[in-house]
């Protein structure tokens, strides 16, 4: 179990409800994996019905869907409050054309060193394990030209492959502070998603951000879009350095930064099936948001979906 959770002495978790999750998130690879998992207090779980029942412990299927008892409401981006293509073909873009120049012109600050090296530890990470475009990144004596050349061809391959990674993402958030300032960039959501926010807030709900853009990055969108400032209807952004999207744990850590009595409370609205059964498991209510360019979904997969905000 242990090699399955990727636990190791110094990520323990420290709580019986966090150590839950964390076997949690086994029996969800598990599951995903098509390995069936018997326990003595659940039984073979080896069912999406059945890993529903065993993440929800208590809560029977269909009492998530009471819309007054839901305090706070976390969202998605990308598919989401935003066009996936507006992510792809204008931020990314944007990072991938603007890399060189962003670090050759802050390379001494203590901001870019500090990216400089989350990107050498990430790397070496991915060399140990043959990360297809990961590239050795050249030694600060070898000079600012050559460690650059080195980073941006990793950093390339990096958003090629759309990775969800937190060294990548706060670099992005950085390059895209320049495009937002010179307003090169502008942040995109769908026209549903300003009067929804206002209404949510108006109804004295909480929202949030889950994204795996880094919380800055986040800011910067939301805080220049056509709409004008949406920040003002946000109470707070949660991104990678909470944990993978895709893990029930890092849900886990939202409900426990929300201070909710019960997960059940919050809503998470997401494109992203993966990422709506690791929320599903750690007990929040979950929609899955279908916009237009968002990836089909397979059938029976058991969310209620949404194509706008409205809807909700
Ligand atoms: C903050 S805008 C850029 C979003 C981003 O970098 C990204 O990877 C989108 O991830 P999400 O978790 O919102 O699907």
């Amino acid at each position: 179990m242990e090699f399955m959770c990727g636990v190791t002495p110094g990520s323990m978790p420290r709580h019986r409800a966090e150590c839950y999750h964390y076997l949690l998130d086994a029996a969800i690879k598990m599951y995903q994996l098509g390995i069936d998992w018997t326990t003595p207090e659940h039984g073979p779980i080896n069912s999406a019905k059945r890993l529903r029942s065993v993440a929800s412990p208590g809560v029977p299927n269909g009492c998530h869907t009471a819309k007054s008892s839901k305090h706070c409401v976390v969202l998605d981006i990308e598919g989401t409050t935003t066009p996936i293509s507006f992510v792809t073909d204008v931020m990314f873009p944007y990072a991938r054309d603007n890399v060189r120049k962003h670090l050759t012109s802050t390379y001494d600050s203590e901001e870019t060193k500090e990216d400089i090296k989350l990107l050498r530890i990430q790397v070496e990470e991915d060399l140990k394990i043959g990360v297809v475009g990961a590239a050795p990144v050249a030694p600060d004596d070898a000079g600012k030209e050559e460690v650059i050349s080195s980073l941006v061809a990793n950093v390339e391959a990096m958003i090629k492959a759309d990775r969800k990674i937190t060294s990548l993402k706060q670099l992005q958030g950085h390059i895209w502070r320049t495009g937002f300032e010179r307003k090169e960039l502008q942040g995109v959501v769908f026209e549903d998603v300003p009067e929804a926010l206002k209404n949510w807030q108006s109804q004295g709900m909480k929202v949030y951000i889950y994204s795996s853009g880094s919380r800055e990055a986040q800011r910067l969108l939301f805080g220049h879009t056509s709409y004008g400032d949406l920040r003002q209807f946000l109470c707070g952004f949660f991104d990678t350095t909470t944990g993978n999207k895709r893990e029930a744990r890092s849900y886990f850590e939202i409900s426990q930064s929300l201070g909710v009595d019960n997960p059940s409370q919050i809503l998470f609205i997401t494109d992203v099936l993966q990422e709506a059964v690791a929320a599903k498991s750690a007990g929040f209510e979950v929609i899955i948001s279908i916009r237009p360019g968002n990836a089909p979904l397979p059938a029976n997969h058991g969310f209620r979906t949404i194509s706008s905000f409205s809807e909700i």
